[in-house]
């Protein structure tokens, strides 16, 4: 199996990095582990980090470094022969250095979105919760308004995504996230966007990851998730 691709999305929240990796998951076949959408599932099957998580995400804060490192790198190790693409993880220096220290990136997105722009996406996004899954009232409805378009479970608004919470998250997202994006992009392999709608964004994105993907990795990723 020739060489596996690695990858990383980054960006405030609201930013798109979910619907991006959603579509980079089945362009290319990478497999995405967002790591908020993976304390979810620790959190619900109750294991040892996911009620410590709890405690911290309740509170509104980051899950602490080396309770997301402990979690994250041996789920890594299991998807060592597929190539992946992380969502939310890493968020801190000291999560890219483990990062780092595990396995070799090849790509990093970073999105760079205004906050006005931000605001109006959060203030209308809806979300299964048990799933992760994502919709917006303007930009992707579920199919019947407040419910999932698979389970036909409530959707629910989370109070992290009111505009009263956004403004600190997104100051705290800037302070943590700096230095991670003056690593990458020192390694040379960071590539941001910025515009208003992933749409116009989504181009760049995919035409990025055809040069970089080797089309033998691309084909048989897609061969494998299908
Ligand atoms: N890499 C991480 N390091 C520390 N805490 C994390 C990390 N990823 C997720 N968390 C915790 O889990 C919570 C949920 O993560 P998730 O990414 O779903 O939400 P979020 O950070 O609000 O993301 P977004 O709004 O950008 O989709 C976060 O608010 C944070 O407390
Ligand atoms: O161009 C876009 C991209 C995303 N969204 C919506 O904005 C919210 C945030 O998107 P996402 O969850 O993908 O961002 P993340 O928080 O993961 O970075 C969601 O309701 C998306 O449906 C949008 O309205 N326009």
């Amino acid at each position: 199996m020739s060489r596996l691709f690695r990858a990383v999305i980054m960006g405030p929240p609201g930013s798109g990095k979910g619907t991006i990796s959603e579509r980079i998951a089945r362009g290319f076949g990478l497999q995405h582990l967002s790591s908020g959408d993976f304390l979810r599932e620790n959190i619900a099957s109750n294991t040892e980090a996911g009620v410590l998580a709890k405690t911290y995400i309740e509170k509104g804060l980051l899950v602490p470094d080396h309770v997301m490192t402990r979690l994250l790198l041996p789920r890594l190790e299991e998807m060592t022969c597929h190539s992946w693409l992380l969502d939310g993880f890493p968020r801190t220096l000291a999560q890219a250095e483990a990062l780092n220290s595990s396995c070799e990136l090849d790509l990093v997105i970073s999105l760079n979105i205004p906050l006005e722009t931000l605001k109006e996406r959060l203030s209308h996004r809806w979300i299964h919760q048990a799933s992760g899954r994502v919709y917006n009232m303007c930009f992707n409805p579920p199919r019947v308004q407040g419910v999932d378009d698979i389970t036909g479970e409530p959707l629910i608004q989370q109070d992290d995504d009111k505009p009263e919470a956004l403004v600190a998250r997104l100051r705290h997202y800037k302070d943590v996230a700096k230095p991670v994006i003056d690593v990458y992009k020192a390694k040379g392999i960071l590539h941001t966007f910025s515009d208003t709608d992933t749409d116009r964004i989504w181009p760049y994105i995919s035409s990025l990851l055809s040069a970089k993907i080797p089309t033998d990795i691309a084909d048989a990723q897609r061969a494998s998730t299908h």
